[in-house]
């Protein structure tokens, strides 16, 4: 991992209290998601010095916001953003990362195994065949759906009291205002991520 100084740098404008041991195993994961790139085209940013800042301090900008639960979903997780870096952040939580794709899930099993990340569980599903015995606190996702499609493909994942949080570009005043009608945004955050110049916003869902 040659960018661990340009991580530790945005991890600590972030505000994050990471470990060491933390941040070395993101740098490791971002490795892996590097070279595995190579072959099986699990995202379109390619250098790694921009996935830094695309990959895994824009998944860490969620950290923050992860309280009130310990069960959290990241939907079509892809190479495993936000799901992966969170769950490195809070290794407290039990993280699903589900992907329909076979090819994203294999890569996703194989950072699982190296990096040792016992509380993290890949699904291969679509997630509205995906019928897990518990359901989830939080229900994450960034590039996956609109709004109120991600919300409606997830309801039957909530749990009681349970909370959506979606990682959106612009502020995404459309689909706030096509939520299904049982649920409302309860709040929208403007966030900065380190070496990102776009707008970035998470949304925060509850049923009404
Ligand atoms: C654009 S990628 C985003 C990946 C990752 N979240 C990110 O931000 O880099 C969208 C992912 O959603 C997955 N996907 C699309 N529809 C799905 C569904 N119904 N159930 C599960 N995964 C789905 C795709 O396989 C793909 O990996």
């Amino acid at each position: 991992m040659t960018h661990i100084a340009e991580l530790n740098r945005g991890i600590e404008q972030l505000g994050i209290d990471l470990t060491g041991g933390q941040t070395a195993l993101l740098g490791g994961y971002l490795s892996l998601l590097a070279k595995w790139n190579q072959t099986y085209n699990l995202t379109a940013v390619r250098e790694e010095a921009r996935m830094v800042s695309y990959h895994l301090l824009d998944s860490l900008t969620l950290v923050p916001h992860l309280d009130g639960g310990t069960r959290l979903l990241d939907v079509g997780s892809g190479g495993g953003m936000p799901g992966i870096p969170a769950a490195i952040a809070r290794p407290d939580l039990s993280v699903v990362v589900l992907d329909a794709n076979h090819k994203k899930t294999t890569f996703l099993r194989q950072a699982v195994i190296e990096l040792k990340l016992v509380n993290v569980e890949v699904i291969t599903s679509r997630v509205e065949l995906y019928r897990p015995d518990t359901p989830f606190d939080r229900i994450t996702s960034r590039a996956f759906a609109e709004l109120g499609e991600f919300v409606s493909l997830t309801r039957h994942l909530l749990a009681p009291g349970g909370q959506w949080l979606a990682m959106k570009g612009v502020y995404p005043y459309e689909e706030i205002a096509s939520l299904p009608e049982d649920t409302r945004a309860s709040e929208v955050l403007g966030v900065g991520v380190p070496g990102l110049d776009a707008e970035r916003h998470l949304v925060r869902v509850v049923p009404r």
